[in-house]
């Protein structure tokens, strides 16, 4: 995959240079993306001269011209800015569209930018900066196939892609993977104050809960026959510790706490989408 990004031969530009603009960038970096491919565009200067001086790529306060400058335009400002910044904006018909930002629905996308190229939608994660990410893209059926695997290309290099069939999907994607680093961090939060109180210094919690998560996820991926309710049952013996722990969690009705959640993010994501 290394290779076939290094060949990519596209220009790049982010117009937002915010958190999940910078993960992609160093994501890309990270697997040899040529930097002088890469523009970020930003209204203030500290997030353009940190992408600069870190991973050396283009800057600019010009939207357009990051727009001028590319063949891949990702536009990665926050949903309630994205009409504003997006008619601003002149787009050449041959450039490819992609839009990360959530709730925002390709038909919006394409009014606010008067761009009648197809436009692709990309739900990526910021575990992207570290090569981890995992992304959802729709292309609606009037992208062509070329430009499609372009963006799972890209989108590979930094992680793991799937391509979505409905655009509603894409919201799915938010709750289980766009959003759902937040819910670990936050599990890790919770579980760090307890270790603290339980007497141990905030490093040794820190080691501790950071070493369990990545053991767990790792285990998860190398074990693809093995549901994760197995995994479970392997760590869970008979009369234990963790049969309380599990017991507890299931009482407060976990189930029901992580899909609410979810559904939470589901109904945010919709309701954005009729907000800007
Ligand atoms: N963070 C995440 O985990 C994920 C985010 N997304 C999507 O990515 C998008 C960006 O989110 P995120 O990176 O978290 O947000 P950030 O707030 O970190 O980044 C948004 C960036 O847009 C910049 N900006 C503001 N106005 C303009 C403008 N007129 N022109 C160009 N840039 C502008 C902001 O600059 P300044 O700060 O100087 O105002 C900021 O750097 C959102 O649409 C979100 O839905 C999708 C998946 C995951
Ligand atoms: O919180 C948000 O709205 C964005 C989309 C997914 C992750 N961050």
């Amino acid at each position: 995959m290394s290779q076939l990004i290094n060949n990519l031969n596209k220009n790049i530009c982010f117009i937002g240079a915010g958190n999940m603009s910078t993960a992609i960038i160093a994501g890309l970096i990270k697997k040899g993306f040529p930097s002088d491919k890469i523009m970020a565009s930003n209204p203030s200067t500290p997030k353009l001269d940190t992408l600069a001086a870190d991973f050396r790529i283009k800057v600019t306060q010009d939207n357009q011209e990051a727009v001028d400058f590319a063949n891949i335009i990702i536009m990665a400002v926050k949903p309630q800015m994205m009409q504003q910044v997006c008619s601003d904006l002149v787009f050449s018909q041959d450039k490819v569209l992609v839009s990360i930002a959530a709730g925002i629905k390709v038909d919006r996308l394409s009014s606010f930018s008067r761009h009648t190229s197809p436009i692709i939608r990309v739900m990526p994660n910021t575990p992207s900066a570290i090569g981890l990410g995992m992304s959802g893209i729709y292309a609606s059926d009037d992208v062509n196939e070329a430009d499609t695997q372009m963006l799972v290309q890209i989108m590979s290099s930094v992680g793991k892609a799937i391509i979505v069939k409905n655009e509603e999907d894409i919201d799915t994607v938010i709750a289980a993977a766009g959003s759902s680093p937040a819910y670990f961090f936050l599990i890790a939060e919770a579980m760090q104050k307890e270790v603290i109180n339980m007497g141990m210094s905030p490093e040794q919690a820190r080691i501790l809960i950071e070493q369990a998560m990545l053991g767990s996820a790792t285990l998860m991926q190398q074990s693809p026959s093995l549901e994760f309710c197995t995994l479970r049952a392997n760590v869970t013996s008979k009369g234990g510790t963790t049969a309380k722990a599990v017991e507890s969690l299931q009482q407060s009705n976990i189930n029901d706490i992580m899909a609410k959640a979810m559904r939470s993010a589901v109904k945010r994501a919709q309701e954005m989408s009729k907000q800007f």
